[in-house]
């Protein structure tokens, strides 16, 4: 049995930085519930959009309540010319993320949110347009098509994979991606939220909070890492090379992405979840490669460091396996998140003292300034 994680030292890793009723993360053992719901059960029973709507407006929808949601958001999922004009300015070569933020950032110029009362709208504007934003910037870079923004598809996941693929998506694929933007959705203080709830505190707009995450959760330590993943495992063309490849990497002290947590000591509730569908894509596709390489990675990390597979390991063979191109992993991720992060930013305003710590100084001791002459 692994011990208990300490929460201490550098990162501000363990300080309490605020309260919140939206999710809690590693509570008794490696638990995750979304307003005390088990991410788990919530990844079982119900769609994403009842997901952002027991996020955004504080309970499950019922029946007449999440068929107006559903209508809502695909009523906004188209973009602004205007918009639409800057993502085709922006080059192939470019970060999907860095196209995130910009796209993010350019709809708050032409949409800006110019009071509060406005949040639970701008919130549902960028959860609806995030998926066209990313797409029609990938296929106009990449394969000089424009595409129609809007599609017949109910769920946000099956939006996303019809606008990419340009054809009506499977009912597996949908279900999978609708399994894991549940389970990216919300967790609590990490990095990215962390970002949005500093940007709130100062009582900026929901745009920049939104934009700021963003560029926190494009690091490889934090969303990046599902990304950094699959470019790591498909360079391995069987088991036996992943773990020689492994033991190579953990000798050299490389970091190996899509393991390991902040909080979580001995495993990531989503893995479990996520694992048990990358494999069922994996049978899908008849794959015989990239899944059993995963599982080798998995088994060495555990033997060797007792470190376990985090929500971003297997995220990165079932997206693979979905046909989706690896740049387009992490972007993904804001989709859901910004659920998430603009949560915390109503609950941020909704109790507010602008967010500001202390440091401890460890300069030099105060000086006189020497003239420029005599330096
Ligand atoms: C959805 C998400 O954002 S989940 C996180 C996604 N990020 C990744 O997958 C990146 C890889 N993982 C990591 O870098 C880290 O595990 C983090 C950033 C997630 C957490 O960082 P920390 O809380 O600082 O890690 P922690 O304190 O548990 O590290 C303990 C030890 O394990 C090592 N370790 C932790 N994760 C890894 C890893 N993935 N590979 C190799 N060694 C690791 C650390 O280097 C550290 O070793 P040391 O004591 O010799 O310095
Ligand atoms: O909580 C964290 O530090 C990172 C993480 O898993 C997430 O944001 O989903």
């Amino acid at each position: 049995m692994a011990e208990a994680k300490v929460l201490s030292g550098a990162g501000l890793r363990g300080q309490i930085a605020g309260q919140t009723s939206l999710s809690t993360v590693g509570k008794e053992g490696a638990g995750l519930t979304y307003r005390g719901y088990d991410v788990r059960d919530l990844a079982d029973q119900v769609q994403f959009e009842e997901v952002a709507y027991l996020l955004l407006y504080g309970e499950l929808p019922n029946k007449a309540q999440l068929q107006a949601y559903v209508t809502k958001l695909k009523g906004q999922r188209d973009l602004p010319q205007a918009l639409k004009e800057v993502l085709e300015r922006i080059p192939a070569n470019a970060h999907p993320m860095d196209v995130m933020r910009t796209g993010c950032s350019m709809l708050g110029n032409l949409e800006p949110e110019e009071s509060f009362e406005q949040q639970r709208d701008k919130a549902d504007r960028l959860l609806a347009a995030f998926p066209a934003i990313m797409v029609y910037w990938y296929r106009f870079s990449h394969e000089g098509v424009r595409i129609d923004c809007t599609t017949d598809e109910d769920t946000l996941g099956g939006h996303f994979l019809a606008l990419l693929h340009g054809k009506k998506p499977s009912e597996l694929h949908v279900k999978v991606m609708n399994v894991s933007l549940i389970l990216y959705a919300e967790h609590e203080f990490n990095a990215s939220t962390f970002t949005a709830r500093v940007c709130a505190s100062t009582l900026s707009d929901i745009f920049s909070c939104v934009t700021g995450a963003i560029g926190s959760l494009r690091g490889p330590l934090h969303g990046g890492a599902n990304e950094a993943a699959m470019d790591m495992i498909e360079r391995w063309k069987s088991p036996e090379e992943a773990r020689a490849g492994i033991l190579g990497m953990l000798e050299r002290k490389d970091k190996i992405m899509g393991f390991g947590h902040a909080i979580y000591s001995v495993s990531d509730p989503r893995n479990e979840v996520i694992k048990v569908w990358a494999k069922q894509l994996a049978e899908e596709v008849g794959d015989t490669v990239l899944y059993p390489v995963s599982v080798a990675v998995d088994e060495t990390m555990w033997e060797q460091k007792k470190l376990f597979p985090n929500a971003d390991f297997y995220h990165a063979s079932a997206y693979h396996f979905m046909g989706i191109p690896t740049k387009l992993f992490t972007p993904i991720f804001v989709c859901s998140r910004v659920t998430g992060w603009t949560a915390h930013v109503f609950e941020q305003r909704a109790n507010n003292r602008i967010i500001r710590p202390s440091a401890e100084y460890v300069g030099v001791e105060q000086r006189k300034v020497v003239p420029l002459a005599q330096r």
